[in-house]
């Protein structure tokens, strides 16, 4: 099985193109205006253009309005709203069945309670992504999962690792986890905001180097 790679919080052609060539499967794009990593939603639509059809986009919103993440969609057109607040199940329900797009929910992992908690998005989100819990920002900290919380559970859902990645202890974490998708923003950064291009190159070619040990040809 290959690992899916989500490079998240990209806001120049050149991370666009960088992460696409180096395998990223999916590309995030962060509208919130807090973030270091915010781009404007016309923005977000041209970062979108430029991104290649295999690889697919996904727009991070966090306890965005109802019409703020209609108008978020209809501009940007991504392929998968990953919600990032504190968005209910039933929030993420109502979305997909107006517009056509999958729903992707992160969730602060504390403790075993929240996998089992996370139950409650059986049927409404596409894939949890395990983040770790808030700090001042939502998420993009840089903080690391407690990935023992993860080994050996059974998840219900597709699902994804985040939190604290860099190319340094992406293996190590899927070696512990065997997260099918790993994402990634302030650990393929040199300053908030600001992704370098050696290490999302490194970032991929870590991921590569575990799948391929796992399943050598
Ligand atoms: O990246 C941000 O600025 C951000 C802002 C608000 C919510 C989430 C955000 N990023 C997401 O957080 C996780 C972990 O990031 P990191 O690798 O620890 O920096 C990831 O899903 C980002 O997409």
């Amino acid at each position: 099985m290959t690992t899916l790679i989500k490079i998240c919080g990209l806001s120049t052609e050149a991370a666009i193109d960088t992460a696409a060539r180096e395998g990223a499967t999916h590309i995030g794009l962060v509208h919130f205006e807090k973030s270091p990593r915010h781009v404007t939603l016309e923005q977000a639509a041209e970062l979108r253009r430029r991104t290649p059809s295999h690889v697919k986009v996904v727009l991070l919103l966090v306890n965005a309005s109802p019409e703020l993440t209609q108008r978020a969609q209809r501009t940007v057109r991504p392929d998968v709203i990953q919600f990032h607040g504190s968005e209910k199940p039933e929030w993420l329900r109502i979305v997909k069945q107006h517009m056509p797009v999958e729903a992707w929910k992160a969730l602060g992992l504390r403790s075993a309670d929240t996998l089992t908690n996370a139950r409650r998005f059986d049927g409404s989100a596409d894939r949890l992504l395990f983040d770790a819990p808030a700090q001042a920002l939502p998420g993009g900290n840089g903080s690391v999962v407690d990935w023992s919380l993860l080994v050996g559970h059974h998840h219900a859902l597709p699902w994804g690792l985040a939190g604290g990645l860099n190319p340094d202890n992406v293996r190590e974490a899927l070696a512990a986890t065997q997260a099918p998708l790993v994402d990634v923003s302030s650990g393929v950064e040199s300053a908030p905001g600001v992704k370098d291009m050696d290490k999302i190159a490194r970032f991929c070619q870590a991921v590569r180097d575990h799948d391929q040990h796992r399943n050598p040809a």
